[in-house]
């Protein structure tokens, strides 16, 4: 989060998020939303989403595996942003979803996407998570270990089902990301050792009767930057699949995983033609249905995180206090990621930036969106919009220091609504109960 000359401006920042525009009597705005009529109606802090960025990404991946010929099923990792009416858009544009949780399948098949279209993954689903994907016959499930194989087995045998799944490898292989979200290496937690995959499938293709076995699933990990990893990852998984042929048994599905990365800061993200490429060069041949499940590609660059300055102060450094925080975006505190500030009022062209920390009213010094950023001047009540917002933002809220849950707003287009309101203290403590023994008598 250092200051770096190499840090996009004002003007890269707006050139490179369409998602936000610049009106020079409203400034900021979504779609044609002043975002600081947002600010005045609905309060701040508050997540704003752009319905039509949503809609356009999904169509520009889709578009990237038919430019490259490759059929593809295209599941939404619902964990990167799951409120309904983005489930509902994406949805509608014809895309499944990614589950990992039985929350997250419930929101999936509550926004109208069939379970046919959904795909499980997750190191450690509960026997009632799996017997919800058992009951809705969802497309897949994606199992990490033997253990939970032959746990799923035998609930589908007892509610006399069978259910699709495919083993999660894990391939060894280091994503170069984030260590904290890099998934496809040999000590990660995530999938099955690679060497234990050809007994296993043969097992439970041959034995398992309450299984249908389709084929493997991989995911790397998730802010991926560049190519080398998903080449090396897909070819352990082709070379998976010849052995397993020749073994007699039949690979029907791959699921490429997700995590494809973006461009927070000056990142040379790769672009969905490059995943199609490498899918297609790696597996075109080999006459399986493929899968991706990419979350942040698509819904990072579509949201934002609008914010008010509560106050400044000049002390070593001069800060700038917003009213969000880590408990609405935790991800600089979490993995030092940088996301790109914008003041919402537009900036005096002739204005001087100077450095300042961007930091939240929580009790944590981790709680600083940005250190020494460059940044013309703000004051008291000025408006900020924090980009990249809209991936693993409100989906990792958390109600820290009592900080009840933001707000979140839908803009399409000339259009807005409020698509889950701000929680009130009210709310947060309406779940609470203190123990009768304290109250008794009182
Ligand atoms: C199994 C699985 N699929 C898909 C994703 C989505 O990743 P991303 O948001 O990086 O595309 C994740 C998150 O890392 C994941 O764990
Ligand atoms: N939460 C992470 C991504 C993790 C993806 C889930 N496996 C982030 O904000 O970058």
């Amino acid at each position: 989060m250092s200051l770096s000359h190499s840090d996009p401006t004002y003007n890269d920042l707006l050139r490179t998020h369409p998602a936000v525009t610049a009106d020079p009597q409203k400034g900021l705005m979504v779609g044609s939303v002043a975002l600081s009529t947002l600010a005045e109606e609905v309060g701040t802090p508050c997540w704003v989403i752009n319905a039509e960025t949503l809609r356009l990404r999904a169509q520009l991946m889709q578009q990237a595996f038919t430019d490259a010929s490759l059929p593809v099923t295209c599941h939404f990792a619902v964990k990167s942003q799951d409120n309904q009416a983005c489930l509902t858009v994406l949805g509608q544009a014809g895309w499944g979803a990614d589950v990992v949780s039985g929350g997250e399948l419930e929101r999936a098949l509550a926004a109208g996407i069939p379970a046919d279209k959904i795909v499980f993954s997750g190191v450690g689903k509960t026997d009632d998570e799996l017997k919800l994907a058992i009951t809705h016959d969802i497309a897949q499930v994606n199992v990490e270990s033997a253990e939970e194989l032959h746990r799923l087995n035998g609930l589908a045998q007892q509610m006399e089902r069978t259910i699709r799944v495919s083993l999660r490898v894990n391939p060894d292989v280091d994503a170069k990301t984030h260590s904290k979200i890099t998934t496809g290496r040999a000590e990660d937690k995530f999938g099955i050792a690679y060497t234990d995959i050809p007994s296993l499938y043969r097992t439970a293709q041959r034995d398992m009767q309450g299984l249908n076995v389709r084929g493997l699933a991989v995911h790397l990990g998730s802010q991926i930057s560049t190519e080398e990893p998903f080449r090396q990852g897909y070819t352990q998984l082709a070379k998976m699949v010849t052995t397993l042929r020749q073994d007699g048994l039949s690979v029907e599905d791959i699921d490429c995983g997700g995590g494809l990365g973006i461009t927070y800061r000056n990142e040379i993200a790769p672009a969905p033609a490059m995943l199609a490429q490498v899918m297609a060069d790696i597996f075109g041949a080999l006459d399986v249905n493929l899968r991706v499940e990419p979350g942040r590609w698509l819904s990072a660059p579509a949201g934002v995180l609008l914010s008010r300055v509560i106050d400044t102060k000049q002390g070593t450094h001069q800060f700038v206090i917003l009213d969000a925080a880590m408990s609405e975006l935790v991800r600089p505190a979490m993995y030092d990621s940088w996301h790109g500030i914008l003041p919402v009022h537009l900036p005096d062209a002739e204005a001087a930036t100077s450095p300042v920390d961007v930091v939240g009213p929580v009790c944590e010094s981790s709680d600083t969106f940005a250190k020494q950023r460059m940044l013309p001047p703000l004051k008291r009540n000025d408006l900020v919009a924090i980009l990249d917002a809209g991936a693993y933002g409100s989906t990792m809220s958390s109600t820290y220091n009592s900080r009840p849950f933001a707000a979140q707003i839908m803009v399409d287009g000339d259009q807005w609504a409020v698509i889950r309101p701000r929680q009130t203290l009210e709310d947060l403590l309406a779940c609470e109960k203190t123990p009768h023994w304290f109250t008794q008598g009182a």
